[in-house]
């Protein structure tokens, strides 16, 4: 369907006995954050990874705009605008910020790494990948050794290096996972300034940062979606507030 910009039609997968995805069904709005929450073990790895294409379905379609993808393999889902952040380690800690949104623009552009060289001299590609960074708050710290930057600066240098794949949908898995108060706050500043640019789909356990960034919010337990909704909806579902936020709205 034209609105929505990735969709999930009741994939399913399990583990031997253990059913892990059931029935999911859900949609992405193009410039939508689109956030799935749920308890420990609820699934959501699972379903980021059939989404990335790291993990496949028993059964059920992913389309992304409109296309069906259930079966393309990760790096074409990439080329095609579906990109992952985060839980996956992308920084090469040597390099600086700047070479390294660098060296994913030349990737994206479809050269090669060895000729890590050209990269270094090459001003449109730096200047590029330098908008980047500014984009995400980081030009004054593009040309220090990744290595060195701040847990939440990393964070931030994910994205960069998501972002600069072009993507028409970025895939968060746990952007917060391991970050502090006051790092947390950061970046979601940072995907706030993002909203709207590109679609998301937001896997987080920082239920401040989800109430804070979402549009809409799915709620998985067990594996199945027991709710959709804005934000709002989600905070005043029964089942929602009974399955999963009881504890926390009390
Ligand atoms: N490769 C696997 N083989 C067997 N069981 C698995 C495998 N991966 C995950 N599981 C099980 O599937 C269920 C869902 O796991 P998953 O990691 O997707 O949940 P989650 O919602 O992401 O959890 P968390 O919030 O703790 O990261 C869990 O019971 C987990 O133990």
């Amino acid at each position: 369907m034209a609105d929505s910009i990735l969709r999930l039609e009741a994939l399913e997968k399990s583990y031997g006995a253990l059913l892990v995805t059931d029935r999911v069904s859900l949609d992405v709005r193009p410039g939508e954050i689109h956030a799935v929450i749920g308890p420990n073990g609820a699934g959501k790895t699972t379903l980021i990874g059939q989404i990335s294409g790291s993990l496949q379905p028993d059964a059920g379609r992913i389309l992304f705009e409109g296309r069906g993808v259930t079966h393309l393999p990760m790096h074409a889902r990439a080329r095609a605008g579906l990109a992952r952040s985060f839980q996956i380690t992308t920084i090469l800690p040597d390099f600086t910020a700047r070479q390294n949104v660098a060296l994913a623009l030349q990737a994206h552009q479809g050269h090669s790494f060895r000729f890590f060289r050209d990269v270094a001299k090459d001003e449109a590609l730096n200047e590029a990948a330098g908008r980047v960074l500014a984009d995400l708050s980081l030009a004054s710290r593009a040309d220090i050794p990744a290595g060195v930057l701040s847990h939440g600066e990393k964070r931030s240098l994910e994205l960069a290096i998501a972002l600069a794949t072009a993507p028409k949908l970025l895939l968060l898995d746990e952007p917060m996972a391991g970050t502090g108060r006051e790092e947390t706050d950061r970046l979601v500043e940072v995907l706030s300034s993002l909203k709207g640019r590109y679609a998301m789909l937001l896997v987080e356990h920082d239920m401040s940062a989800v109430f804070a960034l979402a549009d809409r919010i799915s709620v998985l337990v067990y594996g199945a979606i027991i709710a959709t909704g804005t934000p709002e909806e989600i905070r005043n579902d029964a089942r929602v507030r009974e399955a999963y936020l009881g504890e926390e709205a009390a």
